[in-house]
């Protein structure tokens, strides 16, 4: 039996994808962030984790980009006769229009003509759909969290282009028998009952959604301490990133992370958690190894203003359990270290070293 159209497999009960579940909730809180670039195997959940993504945004919007798109079909169409006789610019939505506050879900993004992934990425980035014909202008609020995929065996991103994706995840094949059974249980139940499914994730989903939402809200007035700058840029300097960037990025999704954790200022495990999803793919070839700064950087959350944050929802536990197998699973688990109490984020693959648990086990 498959699923009624309106019912999509639930976000949080997806196994096995931390990272891919981070990356996205951060885009989710701030779709600002520039994209986020998924690179993997077939079947790994990409198109299933960026539709059950748009389920927990306020618009609920999932637009799916075909390859065949058009510059027209993407931006909207502006009619010059009618501007020409009215003076009144009439102006036909596109693809931009239709994700605006959701999610642009942009499969083989690799196999995309440039103009059209540089145009996407301008308006993520941006937040706005600008479109100009022949001295005629319109533009209109595009906030979009775009999402593209790519298998690298069908072709490469130009570095240009890959560098300007805000966010980049490289998964892994089903790493191990177990998660195999567990990801195909999920599945199998989802698809005999999917009404029963989604209730019994309802309470987790519910609990997610209202998370990011107050993560939106947030956000604006998450502030970086001096300390965060220092080690945002020594990791950045150290990976080899061309410009800055990684830099931008890493601080940005940094506050995304602290806002979902309901903190008010973005520390250092906030940075440390972020990182190689900013680095990953703009790391330098001869940076082989992960970045370790060699100055020690204080935590610059003191724990008393962290207290002092209003409380959230107590965490989910069954989420928090889930999240906990996720990331026990996970072999490159980051321990802390000499940096500033936090271990530097590794080079391979992204498997960032909170894995969910800090946007769904909040702080008590
Ligand atoms: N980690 C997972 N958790 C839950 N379901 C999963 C997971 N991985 C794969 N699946 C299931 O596998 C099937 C294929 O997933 P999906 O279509 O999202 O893969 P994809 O990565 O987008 O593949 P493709 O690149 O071929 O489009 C779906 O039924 C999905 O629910």
């Amino acid at each position: 039996m498959s699923a009624p159209n309106d019912l999509h497999f639930p976000f949080s009960a997806l196994e096995g994808q931390a990272a891919l579940q981070q990356a996205l909730l951060l885009l989710a809180v701030d779709p600002q962030l520039g994209g986020v670039l998924v690179e993997g195997p077939r079947g790994t959940a990409k198109s299933t984790s960026a539709r059950a993504l748009a389920e927990l945004l306020p618009s609920g919007q999932f637009v799916n980009l075909p390859l065949g798109t058009t510059e027209e079909q993407l931006q909207g169409a502006l009619d010059l006769e009618a501007a020409l006789q009215s003076s009144a610019v009439q102006f036909r939505p596109g693809l931009l229009a239709q994700a605006h506050q959701g999610i642009l879900y942009v499969d083989e993004v690799n196999l995309l003509p440039d103009g059209l992934v540089d145009l996407l990425l301008d308006v993520s980035a941006s937040g706005t759909n600008r479109i100009e014909r022949d001295g005629v202008s319109h533009q209109h609020a595009a906030r979009i969290a775009l999402i593209g995929t790519m298998n690298p065996e069908e072709g490469q991103l130009r570095p240009q282009l890959l560098d300007r994706f805000g966010l980049f995840v490289r998964l892994p094949n089903v790493p191990d028998v177990d998660t195999r059974k567990r990801i195909v249980r999920a599945r199998m139940a989802f698809d005999a009952d999917p009404a029963q499914f989604c209730a019994q994730h309802a309470e987790a989903q519910t609990q997610l959604r209202a998370q990011i939402a107050a993560a939106r809200q947030q956000l604006a007035s998450v502030v970086w301490p001096d300390a965060i700058f220092d080690a945002v840029a020594q990791l950045c300097q150290q990976s080899g990133a061309e410009g800055v960037r990684a830099d931008l990025v890493m601080l940005r999704a940094a506050r995304a992370q602290a806002a979902l954790a309901g903190h008010a200022k973005v520390s250092l495990a906030d940075v440390q958690a972020v990182a190689e999803l900013a680095l990953a793919h703009r790391r330098s070839a001869d940076a082989a190894q992960p970045p370790s700064p060699s100055g020690q950087v204080n935590d610059p959350n003191d724990q008393q203003a962290q207290q002092q944050q209003p409380q959230r929802q107590p965490p989910n536990q069954a989420q928090a359990s889930k999240a906990d197998a996720a990331s026990s699973s996970n072999t490159n688990h980051s321990q802390p270290d000499s940096w500033g109490g936090m271990a530097a984020p590794r080079h391979t693959g992204i498997e960032p070293v909170k894995a969910l648990r800090p946007f769904i086990a909040k702080k008590a």
